[in-house]
């Protein structure tokens, strides 16, 4: 079903096909369960190559697997198996060479443009290695950024919502007028917690969100990534930390761009039937 965001996001006449599923439409539409958790990304044989000096590098080479609301990911493999790629792929910082990207049950390798920046916007939230707060902006700030340009919400309510969510990540309130600059490693992670989750997004995606912290605060992250995950969000996780595998529900391991491993696995079965475009149907 197209959720109202959706209908916003592309009206129906344009809306982008599901490229693919990992069930088929019938079998989807069969076994529709209203308790069964959604399917909020979908990868089906997801490519990415890089032509370097004239050699072919499969990054990510034919990856499939789809994962639900609620569902804390760990992506593991040793450094250059394509765990990174994988993740900007995932999060539309990167076009696949092939292959296809459900998120939300919206094909996001269709989109361009502006419709591809508000996908993002509304969908997905993003923690970083290394935080990319932007310096001139206060911790209050930088999370009233993504709400300011998802638009429709008044500048107290963003600067509400913001100071909430950073006391809901644990930054003290004496610390939220504070520029990064002044803030340590883990409080500046917690900003960055808290400016992914602004726009109350279905899939968060975390690049070694640990990091660049101490172990003590790794574990707080951890525990704070693993309780958007517990109120249903997708939350998936590029990480060398075994504590974050620890804790993970799907541990996915990745050798030369494919998947080797995939532990406590389930492919799940799709919550909404597939998608069609109707031609020439009118709204
Ligand atoms: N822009 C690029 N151009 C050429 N090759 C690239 C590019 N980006 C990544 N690669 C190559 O793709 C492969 C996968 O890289 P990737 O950064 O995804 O690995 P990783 O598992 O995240 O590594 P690490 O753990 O060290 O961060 C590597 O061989 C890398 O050199």
């Amino acid at each position: 079903m197209i959720s109202d965001m959706d209908a916003e996001l592309f009206p129906l006449e344009q809306a982008p096909e599901r490229a693919g599923s990992l069930l088929s439409p019938e079998m989807a539409g069969e076994q529709t369960n209203p308790v069964r958790p959604a399917v909020t990304v979908e990868a089906l044989n997801l490519s990415k190559t890089f032509l370097l000096g004239g050699e072919v590098i499969r990054a990510v080479d034919h990856v499939s697997f789809a994962f639900t609301e609620g569902q804390f990911v760990a992506i593991l493999g040793p450094s250059g198996s394509g765990k990174s790629t994988l993740l900007y792929l995932l999060g539309g910082l990167d076009k696949p060479s092939s292959g296809a990207l459900n998120m939300d049950g919206v094909d996001v390798t269709r989109l361009g443009g502006n419709q591809e920046h508000r996908f993002r916007r509304q969908k997905l939230g993003f923690v970083f290695q290394a935080f990319h707060l932007i310096p001139r902006l206060t911790a209050l700030e930088n999370v009233m950024l993504p709400m300011e340009l998802k638009g429709g919400m008044t500048s107290s309510a963003r600067h509400e919502r913001a100071s909430d969510l950073l006391k809901q990540v644990g930054l003290n309130e004496n610390r939220h007028h504070h520029k990064p600059g002044r803030l340590s490693g883990g409080q500046q992670q917690r900003v960055a917690i808290a400016r992914a989750i602004a726009n109350d997004p279905r899939v968060i995606l975390a690049d070694e969100p640990t990091g660049n912290v101490d172990a003590h605060t790794g574990r707080m992250i951890i525990r704070l990534l693993k309780q958007l995950a517990e109120q249903g969000r997708t939350v998936i996780v590029v990480t060398h930390d075994s504590s974050v595998a620890g804790v993970a529900d799907v541990r996915l391991q990745l050798e030369n761009g494919q998947i080797t491993l995939m532990e406590n696995y389930v492919p799940p079965v799709l919550n909404t039937p597939v998608q069609h475009k109707k031609k020439g149907r009118k709204r």
